[in-house]
């Protein structure tokens, strides 16, 4: 039977659904294969079964093909602006870190009242909805590990301390009080809002960039309100190696693949702890989603058939642009 339009949408009550504001979200720059990351996250989210969407930030220069693919993966696409740092001689941690600052027009969304950031190298292995739930008021996320070399410009990675096993090596005390907690970047929990939007970037304009770019700036402006949740929300995958008494692989439900040589679409096995057992379970994990057709997107013309004959694809997208109504009607990461 033809599914009714109306009552799909109000499925579940008697009055109207009040819409989710609540959306997870990612960015995307360039032509290159980061792409794939992004599909293989909403692949990801759709298998978790997640209730939100999956918004994807696009900076100008993602070509029209990628934009399709994502649309057609369920994601809502949204082009935003680059934001450049102010002029400075900085070397970043990689060159391509500077793109990273535009991820501060992810605070301008606020028709979302909260979200969950998640870099596109990133997948979601359990579902991680109930980190909206959250208290408001805080930004959370997974503190960091300093003992890549992709550290060793900082004065952490020098004296050999990190905070994930500060009584290693302690902060030696003519250094001062030891660094703020300090969160990755690739996965947090935040709302937007226009009021911290704009002065985020007035701040931006005063601030030298360093060579974690958007990540140490967010973790300077954050510093306050920055609330640690455990390393399952965001497996940075040194920590297997660096850190391992702080990790239950099994609990892990969010892996990040920034390790140097592990991004699943580029893993080659050649670089520095690439061989490990445990890497090679994490991107094989990752690619049974990527590849696996049965999470692709269902639009809801093509699963459902035409309603009275009538296709409504073209009513539903209308609706979907001014309501964002397939919240309801395409739960995971659509
Ligand atoms: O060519 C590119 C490069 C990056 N990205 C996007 O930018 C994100 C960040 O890049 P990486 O994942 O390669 O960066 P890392 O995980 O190594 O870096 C960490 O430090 C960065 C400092 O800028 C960011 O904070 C990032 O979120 C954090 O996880 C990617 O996931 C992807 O979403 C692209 O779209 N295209
Ligand atoms: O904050 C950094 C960053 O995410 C790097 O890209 C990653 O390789 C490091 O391990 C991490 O500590
Ligand atoms: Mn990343």
């Amino acid at each position: 039977m033809a599914p009714e339009l109306v009552p799909t949408v109000v499925k579940s009550s008697s009055k109207p659904v009040a819409l989710p504001r609540r959306a997870y979200v990612t960015f995307l720059a360039g032509n290159g294969d980061y792409v794939k990351g992004v599909v293989g996250l909403a692949k990801g989210l759709r298998k978790v079964k997640t209730a939100y969407p999956l918004v994807v930030a696009v900076l100008p220069d993602v070509p029209q093909e990628h934009r399709q693919i994502l649309e057609s993966q369920g994601c809502i696409v949204r082009e935003i602006e680059p934001v450049y740092p102010p002029e400075n001689q900085t070397q970043f941690a990689m060159a391509y870190y500077v793109i990273n600052y535009s991820k501060l027009r992810l605070w301008e969304f606020v028709e979302y009242s909260k979200m969950i950031y998640l870099d596109g190298d990133i997948e979601v292995f359990e579902n991680i909805d109930h980190l909206f739930d959250l208290p408001d008021g805080y930004l959370y996320a997974v503190m960091d590990c300093f003992c890549e070399k992709t550290w060793s410009h900082s004065p952490q990675y020098k004296v050999g301390y990190c905070q994930q096993c500060p009584e290693k090596v302690q902060w030696p005390t003519e250094m001062g009080p030891p660094p703020s907690l300090y969160f990755n970047a690739g996965m947090f929990v935040f709302e937007p809002s226009i009021a911290t939007y704009h002065d985020l970037l007035k701040t931006l304009k005063l601030t030298p960039p360093t060579p974690f770019a958007e990540q140490d700036f967010l973790n300077m402006y954050f510093k306050d309100i920055y609330k640690p949740i455990p390393p399952k929300y965001n497996l940075v995958l040194a920590m297997l190696w660096r850190h391992p008494r702080n990790v239950n692989l099994d609990e892990v439900k969010v892996v990040h693949y920034c390790a140097a040589g592990s991004k699943p679409w580029r893993y080659t096995g050649k670089e520095e702890n690439m061989q490990r057992e445990d890497i090679k379970m994490l991107v094989k994990k990752w690619w049974d989603i990527y590849n696996d057709p049965s999470l692709d997107y269902k639009p809801l013309s093509a699963s459902e058939g035409p309603v009275d004959g009538v296709d409504i694809e073209p009513f539903v997208q209308a609706l979907s642009e001014v309501c964002q109504v397939q919240y309801v009607t395409a739960p995971s990461a659509a």
